[in-house]
């Protein structure tokens, strides 16, 4: 089911949670609600399940206006990040609850309850802990209690807030690559919480960036990542590099580097900011008390090499900002060989924002 919002707009007294939101996500799709902490996520989420009602705007549900819809029509699936199972109840019990409390008429009858829960146990791959009861339980497997329990009663859409937030960097890891699996399963159109970056980018078909209670962006994650429409959008994914410059002749003027800006080529002189990724900078050599023509002046701090990646950081002569670089260790150990401390460093890519 297709979930849209419609101009949303939200005030908690004299504090605008959310200013004027409108989005759609794809039937079908798993999409990753991305911010800061106090961004609008969770009221956005409880205003789609209805569980909060906006001051102005709207919400539709396979196209149509859910607004004056209790949530239980809206048919939506919740789990938080504090899973809230019944502690006096088994994990059957707890995940056939929704069930048991349906009206008469609907309510299936003991066997088909059975069916079902023993069905959305081994979904989530938990079968064997069928008796058990939550205590019993690691933080991880509650958390895929929590969603077989809002799966049992067939919801349209599957809304998660911090579902993996409680729990440590590991279990995180793992969980949410068996929530895209799941997903892949179940294809239904489902929406996620998170202020983690890479949980958002590695999971996600759709991301949307949020801040301030605004939409920043919205996209897939290889596109997010590698086209940023703002400055916001830019810092918030990934490390980046800020280089505050003048634009003369359609480049950007910092130290001795111009730095190209696609897209800006005709901007008048300004103020402006460049923004490049740790791989976007290439550093060559320089022996000592000569000077480049083209590029910034640098001088190696410290350096991390584990892995397939060496991360640098290095100081610059004019500024003394310092400036993050990162290379295949392959590359760094034929540098670190030669003894070299001074380098030149020049953008490969960048984008460049006025300020
Ligand atoms: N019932 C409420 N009354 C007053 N202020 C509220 C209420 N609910 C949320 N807020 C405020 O609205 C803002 C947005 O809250 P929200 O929970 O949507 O943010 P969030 O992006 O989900 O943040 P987090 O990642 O920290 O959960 C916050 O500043 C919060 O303090």
């Amino acid at each position: 089911m297709s979930i849209e919002v419609r101009h949303i707009h939200k005030q908690f007294g004299a504090f605008t949670a959310l200013d004027d939101v409108s989005l759609a996500f794809p039937d079908g799709k798993l999409t990753a609600l991305l911010g800061p902490s106090g961004c609008g996520k969770t009221t956005l989420l409880r205003i789609i399940a209805g569980l909060e009602h906006p001051d102005t705007g709207q919400v539709l549900l396979e196209g149509q206006d859910a607004s004056r819809t209790h949530v239980r029509q809206r048919q939506v699936g919740f789990v938080f990040q504090h899973y809230a199972l019944f502690k006096h109840m088994t994990v059957f019990e707890n995940v056939a609850f929704g069930l048991r409390v349906k009206p008469r008429g609907r309510r299936p009858d003991e066997r088909r309850i059975r069916e079902k829960v023993m069905g959305l146990l081994e979904l989530v791959q938990l079968d064997w802990l069928a008796d058990r009861r939550p205590a019993a339980l690691s933080g991880g497997q509650r958390q895929r209690i929590a969603l077989a329990r809002a799966l049992a009663v067939e919801p349209r859409v599957l809304l998660l807030d911090e579902p993996f937030g409680a729990l440590d960097a590991k279990v995180r890891k793992e969980l949410r690559r068996w929530l895209r699996r799941l997903h892949d399963e179940l294809h239904m159109t489902s929406l996620f919480v998170t202020h983690d970056q890479e949980e958002a980018l590695e999971v996600a078909d759709e991301v949307v960036i949020m801040n301030k209670g605004r939409v920043e962006q919205q996209g897939a994650p290889q596109a997010v990542y590698d086209t940023p429409e703002t400055a916001f959008v830019y810092g918030f994914l990934g490390h980046v590099n800020l280089f505050q410059g003048r634009v003369r002749d359609g480049r950007l003027h910092t130290g001795g580097a111009a730095i190209e800006m696609p897209g800006l080529e005709g901007a008048a002189d300004a103020a402006g900011t460049a923004y490049v990724r740790p791989h976007d900078i290439q550093i060559e050599p320089l022996p000592a008390g000569s000077s480049a023509d083209q590029g910034l002046l640098v001088n190696l701090q410290r350096a991390h090499a584990f892995g397939p990646l060496a991360q640098l950081e290095l100081r610059r002569e004019d500024t003394q900002e310092i400036i993050e670089v990162v290379m295949p260790s392959l590359e760094f150990d034929r540098i670190r060989a030669q003894g070299h401390q001074r380098f030149v460093a020049r953008p490969r890519q960048a984008r460049v924002f006025l300020n």
